[in-house]
């Protein structure tokens, strides 16, 4: 019997997906501009972003990196407990705890590292992870790599997580969540959850992502929005990446916790320092996330218009009250469809498809940012029901 060949089945695993239209295609872009990004020499407005908050390229995130840079270099030279560790990291860390409201905070180089981390330095094969069946990929790899007893209950239902706790009574449990999904956009049932994770005992994990930066008092994420603290939730995750507008992310907990993570994780110890200026200019952007109001609350009245139009326009939204607000578009071809029209008419919308989503829900993930203007999102609805229309007579795009 001869080995089977790899490229043979990469190669057939890639015509199933072109067959399918699931090819996954990446552009080149520049954000040069506000709200909006140069795609193929081409200008368009851009509802697909993270950066909710529009911090990213503020002045005064990018003086910070800049000023950081000229003095500490790029790079982040070693990792954090050989000889990376900075200053301006443990100044970050002490500013995202204060902010939180947690005991410490510790830096990653992103935040599906640092997932990985919370699940190789908590779980192992005799202990349990419970989560939402909606959770990001890097919630679910981290349980996989953990090698736990990995167990999901339906989309935002405690109960469901009360009886997959007390399937298995006997094992250390954490409980994990989005705070935000990130695909859907609504808001994890947080305060059940935290009953739920009481009475089993469970450790809570709140992964707050898309929460941070936007919702809570302060731009402090689902849980404070959630009136919960370290109590509840012993354990979360912000990411830097997104609200606000640079890259990592932070594990924020008690001392026990987190002291824990930094000795054990290895995704924290065998890996290269985030750059001290990212964290100088991830530093500047949560000090504007925190005392800039008016971010959130244009968020809000543009994600307020954009559902009000939306629906009178008939589109199909899910109940979401964030800037995630996703529009259903079925099948995979006609939101592909959808994304290349909004594209002609100069909207950037990504087509979000299974299996990052469930199958028969593929969706239009439209992000709304505080650099939008109200004629920005009237002129995305607009544009989206025109691309619905079109898909619903069968229309051909042409380039
Ligand atoms: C809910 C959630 N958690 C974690 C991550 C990973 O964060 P990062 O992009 O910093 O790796 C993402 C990224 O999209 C996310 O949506």
């Amino acid at each position: 019997m001869s080995r089977a060949s790899w490229r043979e089945r990469i190669e057939a695993a890639r015509a199933e997906r072109a067959a399918a239209a699931r090819t996954r295609v990446r552009r080149t872009v520049s954000h040069r501009d506000g709200a909006r990004c140069q795609v193929d020499g081409r200008s368009l407005l851009n509802f697909c972003g993270n950066d909710y908050l529009g911090l990213s390229q503020h002045f005064a995130v990018i003086n910070a990196l800049q000023d950081a840079a000229a003095r500490e270099g790029g790079g982040g030279v070693a990792s954090h407990l050989v000889c990376g560790h900075h200053a301006l990291h443990d100044a970050l860390e002490r500013e995202l705890a204060d902010w939180l409201g947690y005991p410490r905070a510790l830096l990653f180089g992103s935040g599906f590292l640092a997932n990985l981390a919370v699940g190789q330095a908590l779980l192992d094969d005799e202990s349990l992870c419970v989560q939402d069946r909606l959770n990001h990929a890097s919630l679910i790899d981290a349980a996989r790599l953990a090698g736990c007893r990995l167990r999901r209950y339906p989309h935002a239902d405690p109960e469901g997580a009360l009886r997959q706790l007390r399937s298995l009574p006997e094992s250390v449990a954490m409980l994990a969540t989005d705070g935000v999904f990130s695909m859907d956009g609504d808001v994890a049932p947080l305060r059940e959850l935290a009953l739920v994770a009481r009475v089993q005992k469970a450790l809570l994990y709140v992964d707050d992502a898309h929460g941070v930066g936007v919702l809570g008092a302060d731009g402090r994420g689902s849980v404070a929005a959630a009136r919960l603290g370290v109590e509840e939730v012993p354990l979360q995750l912000a990411t830097l990446g997104k609200a606000l507008g640079g890259y990592g992310a932070a594990v924020l907990g008690d001392e026990a916790l987190i002291g824990h993570l930094a000795e054990t994780a290895r995704p924290y110890l065998y890996t290269t320092a985030l750059p001290p200026a990212q964290a100088a200019a991830t530093l500047a952007a949560v000090k504007l996330a925190r005392s800039e109001h008016w971010r959130r609350d244009k968020l809000r009245e543009l994600t307020g218009r954009f559902r009000e139009r939306a629906r009178q326009a008939g589109l199909k939204l899910l109940d979401s009250q964030t800037p995630i607000q996703p529009v259903l578009c079925g099948d995979d071809s006609r939101a592909l469809a959808m994304a290349q029209s909004l594209e002609q008419a100069g909207y950037w919308v990504a087509a979000i498809r299974p299996p990052t989503v469930p199958e028969g829900s593929a969706r239009l993930r439209v992000t709304l940012s505080a650099l939008h203007g109200v004629g920005d999102v009237d002129g995305l609805v607009a544009a989206l029901a025109k691309a619905r229309d079109r898909a619903d007579l069968g229309v051909a795009v042409t380039a």
